[in-house]
């Protein structure tokens, strides 16, 4: 491969979804009025003010509310940037807003923190508002890392570059091979792959075979040689599960970047919090209480006033800059201080670009849930570090691709799969913890070669003895007829979710005791709107009502529930399948499962893709076939 021809074309590419990501953006915000932004859901408006802070490295954070009457369903989340603006008097929306970084969001609470020192004059002043922003500081950092890529000269880069992209043969080093027994087999060989690893490592870890688990050992025993481990994934929830893994593990974390869960144990290894425990943290409070009071003496101020107290007030805003100024720097050595004890570094792939990282370099950097990273924002830890390990599954969700054909031109093969197809550094996990044996077999049999095993305990597990794990439950013939939203163009099929609905109701019956979770996973967004409204119609319990999560596929992933329906949607005489063609998104849905699985769909359908057709082979062998007549009639 010519490896500068590979960069310039992943330039091109991530350019191309660039381009095509901020076109979507601006489709949803430009000429709409507020009232049509806040039915997309990414806008808040009005808001309520419910207080200011500043956290320990003296950025603004500020907390608002919404109206719980009117909320609708929103894409605001942590790490979002947004805009917080006030249209109150003849301010306008344009000119008075302030750039922000969502910390939190709970239900109709919000915390951001302000992208700038001061406050918003307009900040009291009402009419507030918060929106959406369009991410382009993730894609200058990602062209950043390809561009060093493609020019840089230096040698131990260059040799990177070469292995990683399947030029050069990676090289391992002897190690004494060992077994912890905390591990099974096929974990205990990822461990001494990844421990005797000069360059690059793979953890392949298909569903529910302990990915994270070993992971975490990985990290564990490779900190009894190397000093200090970044510890990356794509997004932020990811980073949050290792980061509470590790730290369980007694493992030193800091966490940078915005956590995603509201956790106290997370919340505890952010670089914030371990700042508050540091010994000169007292020191830092003593300051800024000072600065506080020069600040609050300054805003006494009253809107008239004449020129004496115009200088008094600006002499006091003045020391109250030069006390930031020493918060600044104290609150800059304190963070080196914590970030230079660490054991373990973890941020998302682009968080690593914070300059609180830069100029460091690692001897080893994990990248999880790299079968969903853009093969860009890999880069960014790999140009910090002299060896990668990359864990993850590209037989589940790849990364979430805006442009069709960015996408058909390799923006979607990931640099993960890139190094499996490479079949020299791939070490499969083949036990799997989660799922009875037969909700296994077919992910199993068509993603993994057959190699996947159940664990004894949950093999044989069930809801009640004579129980057939899994059901295929086929609407062909039946009329069911799939209809398209005119508005999001998402496809539904309700007498489908009803038949799912009243075959859940019959097999709630049959329960000895009410299971703990129930999931119903379907590809289209208008199927999740339509089987929710069935739900709440029909007469099952409230008790059981709250235990069911109804959601599309993405929002499932690395997630179990004891009972997945799936609701598959297309029937159409045209054998026409869109979404649903995308057989690594369905692998992850059937792998929810771990005592029952139960889909519908029409296999008159569905079964003229191959994927679909050989899963229907299959859910006759193991007579998982119900035809939908045998529950309506
Ligand atoms: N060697 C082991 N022995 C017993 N239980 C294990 C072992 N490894 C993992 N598990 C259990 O299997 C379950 C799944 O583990 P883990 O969360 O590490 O899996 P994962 O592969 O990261 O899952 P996902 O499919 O969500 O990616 C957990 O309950 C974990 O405790």
């Amino acid at each position: 491969m010519d490896i500068k021809e590979h960069f310039k074309l992943q330039i091109d590419l991530l350019e191309t979804e660039r381009k095509e990501d901020l076109e979507q953006y601006k489709k949803l915000m430009s000429d709409t009025s507020i009232e049509e932004r806040k039915k997309k859901g990414v806008c808040w408006f009005p808001i309520k003010l419910e207080n200011v802070t500043y956290d320990s490295g003296d950025r603004i954070v500020i907390k608002i509310s919404r109206d719980s009457a009117t909320s609708q369903s929103h894409s605001f989340s942590t790490g979002k940037s947004i805009s917080l603006f006030s249209q109150s008097g003849n301010n306008h929306e344009a000119k008075d807003n302030a750039k922000a970084v969502v910390n939190f969001v709970k239900d109709n609470e919000l915390t951001m923190t302000l992208n700038q020192d001061d406050e918003p004059e307009w900040l009291h002043d009402g009419k507030l508002g918060v929106q959406l922003l369009f991410d382009e500081s993730s894609y200058k950092e990602m062209d950043r890392a390809l561009n060093i890529c493609m020019s840089s000269e230096d040698k131990e880069l260059n040799k990177m570059k070469k292995i990683i992209l399947g030029n050069e043969s990676p090289s391992t080093s002897k190690i004494y091979p060992f077994q912890l027994p905390q591990l099974n087999d096929s974990q205990n060989d990822a461990l001494m792959h990844v421990l005797a690893a000069d360059q690059i490592g793979v953890i392949h870890g298909p569903p529910g075979t302990g990915k994270t688990t070993t992971l975490v050992e990985c990290v564990h025993q490779e900190l009894k040689k190397k000093q200090q481990i970044l510890v990356c994934a794509p997004s932020n929830a990811a980073v949050d599960l290792l980061t509470e893994k590790l730290s369980e593990k007694g493992i030193n974390v800091v966490r940078l970047g915005h956590p995603a869960r509201v956790d106290e144990k997370i919340l505890n290894q952010t670089l914030d919090v371990k700042i508050k425990k540091h010994q000169r943290y007292k020191e830092l409070k003593a300051i800024k209480q000072q600065e506080t009071l020069h600040r609050d003496a300054a805003r006494k101020f009253k809107r008239n006033f004449g020129p004496d107290q115009r200088r008094e007030r600006k002499a006091l805003y003045q020391e109250a800059n030069q006390l930031r100024k020493e918060i600044r720097s104290l609150s800059e050595y304190i963070s080196k201080d914590v970030i230079d004890n660490a054991q373990v570094i973890s941020c998302t792939l682009v968080g690593s670009t914070t300059p609180m990282l830069r100029g460091r370099r690692f001897e080893v950097a994990y990248i999880d849930e790299a079968g969903q990273a853009l093969e860009a924002a890999c880069w960014i830890p790999i140009l910090k570090s002299n060896k990668i390990i990359f864990a993850g599954d590209h037989q589940q969700l790849p990364p979430t691709i805006k442009s069709i054909q960015a996408a058909k031109k390799g923006l979607e093969y990931t640099l993960f799969e890139r190094i499996i197809d490479h079949k020299n550094v791939d070490k499969m996990l083949k036990t799997q913890y989660r799922m009875h044996k037969d909700i296994m077999a077919f992910s199993s049999k068509y993603f993994y070669d057959n190699q996947l095993d159940a664990f004894s305990t949950n093999a044989e597990w069930k809801m009640f003895d004579d129980d057939q794990p899994m059901e295929f439950i086929d609407t062909a013939g039946t009329g069911y007829e799939e209809k398209v939203n005119p508005e999001s163009l998402s496809t539904y099929n309700i007498e489908e979710a009803n038949l799912l609905i009243l075959h859940l109701k019959n097999y709630l019956i049959q329960l000895q005791e009410a299971p703990n979770n129930i999931g119903i996973i379907t590809p289209y967004s208008a199927q999740v709107k339509v089987l929710r409204r069935a739900l709440y119609q029909s007469d099952i319990s409230d008790e059981i009502k709250e235990v069911i999560n109804i959601n599309t596929v993405d929002s499932f992933q690395g997630q179990e529930r004891e009972i997945i329906y799936i609701s598959m949607v297309r029937s159409n005489p045209d054998g026409e399948i869109g979404f649903l063609a995308n057989a690594r998104r369905m692998n992850v849905a059937m792998t929810r499962a771990q005592k029952k699985l139960v889909m519908i769909g029409d296999s008159a359908t569905i079964t003229r893709n191959k994927y679909y057709a050989e899963m229907f082979d299959f859910v006759n062998e193991i007579g998982a076939y119900r035809s939908a007549f045998e529950f309506i009639y």
